[in-house]
C-alpha cells in the first residue's frame, strides 16, 4: 500500500511550472529505482527462503571438498566453496583479489562482507534449491554476517572431525598448487581453525543442527556416515525439490 502511495504522489502533486517538473521527475526516478531496489529485495528473500541450506565444517584437510563431491553426485545439491570462490577472485583480478590472496597465504580470514557478498552471487544466480556451502562460517563474525545478509540460518550443519596429524598430513599431499599447502600457513590455519571455528561448531551444536561425522577412515567409509545423516532430512529436501533435481527421492530411497 505504501508503495502505491509513493508511486503515485509525484502525479497527484500540482505541476504549476516547468521549474517544479525537474524535482517531480527525479522524484519520479528516485521512485522508480526505489521501488526496483525493494522488488529485487523481496524477490531475494523469498527465494533465499525456499532453499535447503548444509554449511559444512571442519578443519583444513578434514575432506570437506571431498565429501561435498560425493553427496552432489548423490542427491543432486550446487557445491559453492568459499575458499574456492576467493580462490576465483584472486584470480579474476578483481578489486579485492590482492588482499585476498595476502589473507589466504597468511591461513588468516577474509572480511565476511566479502565472503557473503561472493556466495549470495551464486545463491542468488543459480536455479539450484539446495547447497552445500563448504567452509563457511569460518568465524562467529562470519556466521553472524550472513544471518544478517542473507537473513536466515542453515537447515543443517555437517562437521568433518579430524586428527590434526592426518589433516597435516593430507593437506601436505594434496598437491594442488594452493599457496596455502605448506606447513607454515598450515600451522595458522589450524590456530585460525581452533580459536574461531570451533566457536561456531559449538554455536550450532547448542542449537541442535550439528552432525559431527568423524573424518578418519576411507572416503567411502566417511560417505557412509554422511548417507546416515542424510536420511534424516528426506522431507525438507523433497520440499526444496524441483524439476531439475529429481534425484533427492531416488537417492535415499536406494539407501
Ligand atoms: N578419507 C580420506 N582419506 C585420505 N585422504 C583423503 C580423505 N578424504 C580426503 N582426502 C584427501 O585429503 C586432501 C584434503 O581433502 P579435501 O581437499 O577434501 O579437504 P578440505 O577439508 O576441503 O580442505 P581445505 O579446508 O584445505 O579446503 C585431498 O588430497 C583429498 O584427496
Ligand atoms: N569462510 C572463509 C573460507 C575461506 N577463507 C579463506 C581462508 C582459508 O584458509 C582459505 C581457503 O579456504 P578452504 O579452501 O580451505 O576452505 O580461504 C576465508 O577467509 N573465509
Ligand atoms: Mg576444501
Amino acid at each position: 500500500m505504501w508503495r502505491q502511495l509513493r508511486l503515485l504522489s509525484p502525479f497527484v502533486a500540482p505541476l504549476k511550472s516547468s521549474f517544479r517538473q525537474v524535482p517531480y521527475t527525479w522524484s519520479l526516478m528516485e521512485t522508480f529505482s526505489a521501488d526496483t531496489a525493494n522488488m529485487a529485495e523481496e524477490k531475494s528473500f523469498s527465494r533465499m527462503k525456499n532453499l535447503f541450506l548444509a554449511f559444512v565444517l571442519g578443519g583444513p584437510g578434514s575432506g570437506k571438498g571431498t565429501q561435498c563431491e560425493r553427496i552432489v553426485e548423490t542427491y543432486g545439491f550446487t557445491h559453492l566453496s568459499a575458499g574456492d570462490l576467493l580462490r576465483r577472485e584472486i584470480a579474476s583480478n578483481s578489486e579485492h583479489g590482492a588482499a585476498i590472496l595476502d589473507i589466504i597465504k597468511e591461513g588468516k580470514i577474509v572480511p565476511s562482507n566479502v565472503t557473503v557478498k561472493l556466495i549470495q552471487r551464486e545463491l542468488e544466480s543459480s536455479e539450484s534449491s539446495r547447497f552445500l556451502i563448504d567452509g563457511f562460517p569460518r568465524s562467529d563474525e562470519n556466521r553472524i554476517a550472513f544471518e544478517q545478509i542473507i537473513g536466515r540460518e542453515p537447515d543443517l550443519v555437517l562437521f568433518f572431525d579430524c586428527p590434526e596429524e592426518e589433516m597435516v598430513k593430507r593437506v601436505l599431499s594434496r598437491n594442488q598448487g594452493r599457496v596455502d599447502d605448506n606447513i607454515e600457513t598450515i600451522k595458522k590455519r589450524l590456530t585460525v581453525f581452533q580459536e574461531l571455528n570451533l566457536p561456531v561448531v559449538n554455536y550450532y551444536a547448542e542449537k541442535g543442527k550439528l552432525h559431527k561425522v568423524s573424518a578418519v577412515g576411507t572416503v567411502d567409509e566417511i560417505f557412509e556416515r554422511v548417507q546416515q545423516i542424510f536420511s534424516n532430512y528426506k522431507c525438507l529436501l523433497d520440499q526444496s525439490s524441483d524439476e531439475n533435481f529429481p534425484v533427492m527421492s531416488t537417492a535415499l530411497h536406494k539407501q
